[in-house]
């Protein structure tokens, strides 16, 4: 099948390599030149493992990137990949959305046979149908209107296993309102349909939008109640991890996303919560339980801060803070957690020495001033105190042998050797 892509960040470019992969035609419609010249010459423009080689295998042939918007007329299917941020009042802002879809009806307004639009980024309920729908329609006019159709297919990647989680997912949603729409996308999806293991939800545009922000709803606020529940048990003297690792053997709850710590970041959960929450509010409705879960969340990087605090007098000392991503395996520093962190840290008069693998020059270009160490052990020399914020798999082997103070406060429960700590204190055990 012939497909075009419209946005070519972590999802438009994860999603191009993939489906070019299954075996179809794809062609990434972007603004940003650098990125269009990246991936016709064969390179990733992000960093995602299995990206690259994907990207070098099929880039000149069954994959190439333009920033010219007629190259959607070659296609059958176009997938709006564009970002839908968080305006200042906490509500989703659509202008981006809006205008490549006005570029895509333009476009458009040319082609003779049918094609389909299918909306991937996150958006509210009947954003597809109310806002993209008349956008593109309007703007291709009405002779080509006729042959438009319209879907709405959520994505759940997550960032640093996203090329295994489009390519093996637990699901594929498909939010249609016609047959044929869905027939496409069936067609479109086959191989990935076929696998064990992947379940397949047909449903109406709608439910399909509400689907996505209610998945992320549902592990935000897992995440935010197992910090709750860590919290009370550090009150009680218990060990959170051993006691979420019971409970998550029931099978209605699960073991998996029962970390409690420092908390989510990242560029998704922290948007689409508050734009659910926003989205909630113009519809009449008061989300009590989903301010909490933001409330809780927002609560952890100043917990931490206070529980080192009660060990290192904090104005004057030197803080070693180790991992600055979101999480570990990315450069993302949006909504990091770490980030909090070292504001509190700064706040309290303490001087920040800051490392991470590979979000170091992220940081830098909001915190000029911090000071950076090229390793973790150099970051650990001379501190008064350290904070482990991200759970990077190289900080396992950590030596603490260089600190002037011995005193370490886990965040992530990483599993350093304590033996020769002063104090070794866990946020939430
Ligand atoms: N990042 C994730 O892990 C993830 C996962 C699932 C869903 N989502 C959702 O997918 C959507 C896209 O997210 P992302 O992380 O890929 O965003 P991103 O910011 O990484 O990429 C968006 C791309 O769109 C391009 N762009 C902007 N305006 C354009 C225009 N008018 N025409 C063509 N290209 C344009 C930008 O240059 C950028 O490269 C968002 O709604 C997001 O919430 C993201
Ligand atoms: O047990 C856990 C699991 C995660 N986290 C934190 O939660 C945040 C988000 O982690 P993760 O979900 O792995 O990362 P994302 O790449 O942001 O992926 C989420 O957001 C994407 C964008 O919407 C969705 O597609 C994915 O399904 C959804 O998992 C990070 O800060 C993690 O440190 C915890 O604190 N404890």
């Amino acid at each position: 099948m012939k497909i075009s892509i419209i946005g070519s960040g972590y999802v438009g470019t994860t999603i191009a390599a993939c489906l070019a992969d299954i075996g179809h035609d794809v062609i990434n419609v972007e603004i940003d030149e650098d990125i269009v010249e990246s991936i016709n010459a064969g390179t990733a423009p992000i960093h995602e493992p299995g990206l690259q080689e994907r990207i070098a295998e099929h880039a000149g042939s069954r994959l190439r990137a333009t920033t010219d918007y007629d190259a959607v007329c070659e296609t059958d299917v176009t997938f709006l990949c564009l970002p839908t941020p968080q305006a200042d009042d906490g509500s989703l802002d659509l202008a981006i959305m809006e205008a490549a879809a006005e570029s895509l009806g333009a476009a458009l307004a040319v082609k003779s046979d049918d094609h389909l639009v299918v909306v991937k980024s996150t958006v509210l309920p009947g954003t597809t149908e109310e806002v993209v729908a008349p956008t593109v329609t309007e703007a291709a006019g009405t002779e080509a209107a006729d042959r438009l159709s319209f879907a709405m297919n959520p994505e759940f990647l997550r960032m640093s296993t996203a090329v295994t989680d489009f390519l093996e997912p637990d699901k594929v949603v498909f939010g249609t309102t016609d047959d044929s729409a869905a027939a496409t996308l069936r067609e479109l999806y086959a191989p990935i349909l076929e696998r064990e293991g992947t379940d397949h939800v047909e449903t109406d545009i709608r439910e399909a939008e509400l689907i996505k922000y209610a998945n992320n709803a549902f592990l935000a606020s897992k995440i935010s109640l197992v910090n709750e529940l860590g919290n009370i048990a550090k009150e009680y003297g218990a060990d959170a991890y051993e006691v979420l690792e019971a409970v998550g053997l029931d099978d209605r709850i699960s073991e998996r996303f029962m970390r409690s710590g420092l908390g989510w970041g990242g560029s998704c959960f922290p948007k689409d919560i508050n734009a659910l929450r926003a989205g909630a509010r113009e519809q009449g409705y008061e989300p009590e339980l989903l301010d909490a879960v933001v409330a809780v969340n927002d609560r952890q990087p100043r917990r931490l801060v206070d529980a080192l605090a009660e060990h290192v007098p904090l104005e004057g000392a030197r803080i070693a803070v180790l991992g600055l991503s979101f999480k570990p395996n990315t450069d993302d520093i949006r909504k990091s957690r770490s980030l909090d962190v070292i504001d509190h840290l700064r706040a309290a008069g303490a001087g920040v020495v800051a490392y991470d693998p590979v979000a170091m020059d992220n940081v830098r270009e909001r915190y000029p001033d911090l000071e950076y160490a090229d390793t973790a052990e150099s970051a650990l020399e001379g501190a008064d105190g350290a904070v482990l914020a991200t759970d990077w798999d190289g900080f396992v082997d950590l030596s603490f042998e260089g600190m002037a103070r011995r005193v370490v406060v886990d965040g992530r429960r990483i599993d350093v050797d304590t033996s020769g700590l002063e104090v070794y204190d866990g946020l939430t055990w």
